[in-house]
């Protein structure tokens, strides 16, 4: 069974996952998972390492075969890495459309870029980027596609702890702007309590907690819970 990407159910929903198993041959490794992602929601998913994130988040991404259930997406969701993977031969506005066959591309690579702070870096190449840099241009080529879902993959995982701050507040702003659905795999609670509308706790391949976040939301309280329901305890 594959991914089949199908806007008639589609009101205000980036994904609707009903009944999700995926398996790694006789090994199920997620079992009857059920998620909505409205447009504009932010949803972090948090899990100890091996439970079973990013392959939830590639099975979203249409990029794996799943074993059972649907999922319904509108359109084609786009995906952000923790590593950047830009072609290095290209230039910045090329990867930035790549594939994406329209003949205003430079033009949508010029506003995307923009969007991230390096709108005077469209001839540059990969090689003279910081990892932060690489990581925008990563966005932009993310957001020039418009997704309905945008799926993150501990994105900022390889940044230093000032970059990923500045990082998160221009993801912030960018998905205030275009109102895709966010899925967002971290192992880092504070940017789960930064980001988040909504966290998840995976555990063993099913949603086993979720907190939804009001902005005046009590942080350390939610950041207890969900330490301890990540299994780590919280003394300090
Ligand atoms: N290609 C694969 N073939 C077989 N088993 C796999 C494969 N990819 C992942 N798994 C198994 O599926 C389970 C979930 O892996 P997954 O990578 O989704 O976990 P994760 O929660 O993203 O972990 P981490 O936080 O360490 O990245 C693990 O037990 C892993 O060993």
């Amino acid at each position: 069974m594959t991914v089949q990407p199908r806007a008639s159910a589609f009101q205000n929903n980036a994904v609707v996952v009903s009944h999700l198993r995926r398996a790694y041959g006789t090994r199920t490794v997620i079992d009857h998972l059920n998620l909505v992602i409205g447009q504009g929601e932010f949803v972090v998913l948090l899990g100890e390492s091996g439970c079973g994130k990013t392959t939830l988040l590639r099975a979203l991404a249409g990029l794996d075969p799943v074993q059972g259930g649907t999922i319904e997406v509108p359109g084609r969701p786009a995906v952000v890495f923790q590593e950047h993977r830009l072609l290095p031969w290209e230039t910045l506005w090329r990867n930035v459309t790549l594939g994406l066959h329209v003949p205003d591309a430079r033009a949508r690579a010029a506003d995307a870029l923009g969007e991230v702070g390096l709108g005077d870096r469209l001839d540059d190449w990969p090689r003279n980027l910081s990892g932060g840099q690489a990581q925008r241009v990563a966005l932009a080529r993310a957001l020039v596609q418009a997704p309905k879902l945008l799926l993150l993959d501990e994105p900022f995982a390889a940044l230093d702890a000032l970059t990923r701050l500045r990082m998160h507040g221009l993801v912030k702003d960018l998905v205030a702007r275009h109102q895709p659905g966010v899925l967002l795999v971290t192992h880092d609670v504070d940017e789960a309590l930064r980001l988040g509308n909504r966290i998840l706790v995976m555990r063993h391949g099913v949603i086993a907690a979720e907190h939804r976040l009001r902005p005046d939301h009590d942080s350390a309280g939610v950041r207890a819970e969900l330490l301890r329901e990540l299994g780590v305890t919280s003394s300090h």
